[in-house]
């Protein structure tokens, strides 16, 4: 007879066991320790480095595809009526598409600037918003040094109306302030609106996604997802739905991924329909995307994703464990010199510093 907390135990013992589990150590970042050398003062810490041969590259795939080469094991190539680009699929992973450059530079930069400056605001919510109620304009304050304090002014509510928003019970606690306003920085709670960015993990649009219920709240709040992202999802969704069938996005989550941060395995399954795809696009730094099976002991496929790259997942592959184990953020390996010299002006150079170091990912999907 074992008590419940030993039966936890052992069940978390055993997931740690598992082969999904397994691909996630071996993907992760390990940080080698500082190193502080007797003769110098500086103190170094560096990246263990991984083993990235078993990593599939659809970059190398599109590259070899495009010069006539043959085919990797396993994977295959998807022909697809009246779609204009190459689209590649899995072998033993039926409803996994995967579309590599997807986005031009151009059009990766518009997500990435729309993922930074609007889809945060409210009525979207974000992690941020339970601690800190709905933030208006962080990505502005944070390109202009704005600290976010905590307070109770009656002028609040004016600087409020002055920012164009609506009040609430939480937007009368927190507003931006000039770092100049040293009186009120000095005596209020206060976060520097740039270190608050930086904590942004997820925002959603549309319908809005409660991850304490992992369910839809459809009664929170919410704007239709943007026409833009809706027509480009229903355009890169086509390889994955039935033919002739349509796809109707109605909420999205947007993940925002600094230098150290993962997304542990899991299933997207609080959507009624799943032979409609999830769309998936990828932005800024490049990761590992684990795709495992059915079950955590099914030894998942590793494979990079790289900004402008679509990924879908629909009918089978909705069932099949996946996650983000590592991003790179080292010159080496990032990639994304092309979006920092298109960020390159100066008006842009909040956009830059931050996708520097991180990536994006927005996931499209139909709830009904
Ligand atoms: O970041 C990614 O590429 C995957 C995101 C994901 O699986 C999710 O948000 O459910
Ligand atoms: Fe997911």
């Amino acid at each position: 007879m074992y008590s419940a907390a030993e039966n936890a135990a052992a069940a978390a013992a055993a997931a740690e066991r598992t082969a999904f589990r397994g691909a996630e150590k071996r993907y992760k970042l390990y940080k080698t320790l500082p190193h502080r050398p007797k003769s110098r003062k500086r103190t170094t810490t560096g990246t263990k480095p991984t083993d990235l041969s078993d990593v599939v590259d659809f970059k190398a795939v599109l590259d070899g595809f495009a010069g006539g080469r043959d085919l990797p094991p396993g994977i295959l190539r998807f022909d697809c009526d009246g779609f204009d680009r190459p689209v590649f699929c899995i072998e033993d992973r039926p409803g996994f598409f995967f579309i590599p450059s997807a986005l031009t530079i151009e059009e990766q930069c518009y997500w990435i600037r729309e993922s930074l400056a609007t889809f945060p605001q409210p009525p979207n919510r974000a992690n941020l918003t339970a601690i800190y109620g709905p933030i208006y304009g962080l990505f502005n304050a944070a390109q202009n040094q704005k600290v976010l304090i905590e307070t109770e002014d009656t002028d609040t509510l004016v600087d409020h109306e002055l920012n164009g928003s609506k009040s609430s019970p939480h937007s009368q606690k927190f507003l931006f302030a000039e770092t100049s306003d040293v009186h009120r920085v000095e005596t209020c709670k206060s976060i520097a609106a740039l270190a608050l960015l930086k904590k942004l993990r997820w925002s959603t649009l549309g319908l809005q996604f409660d991850w304490s219920k992992r369910n839809y709240d459809v009664s929170l709040p919410h704007n239709k997802i943007p026409d833009a992202l809706c027509t480009l999802a229903r355009k890169m969704a086509v390889p994955a739905l039935p033919f002739g069938e349509d796809f109707h996005p109605e909420a999205a989550i947007v993940n925002y991924f600094g230098p150290s941060d993962m997304l542990g395995g899991h299933l997207d399954d609080m959507e009624l329909d799943w032979t409609r795809p999830i769309v998936s696009i990828s932005l800024g730094c490049k990761a590992i995307f684990l795709l495992g099976g059915k079950t955590r002991e099914d030894v998942p496929i590793a494979m990079f994703l790289r900004s402008g790259d679509i990924v879908l997942m629909a009918g089978e592959a909705r069932e099949c464990f996946h996650g983000v184990p590592r991003i790179f953020t080292d010159d080496d390996h990032a990639e994304i010199s092309a979006i920092l010299s298109q960020f390159s002006a100066e008006d842009d150079r909040c956009y830059a510093d931050y996708i520097r170091n991180s990536r994006i990912n927005i996931n499209i999907r139909q709830v009904n």
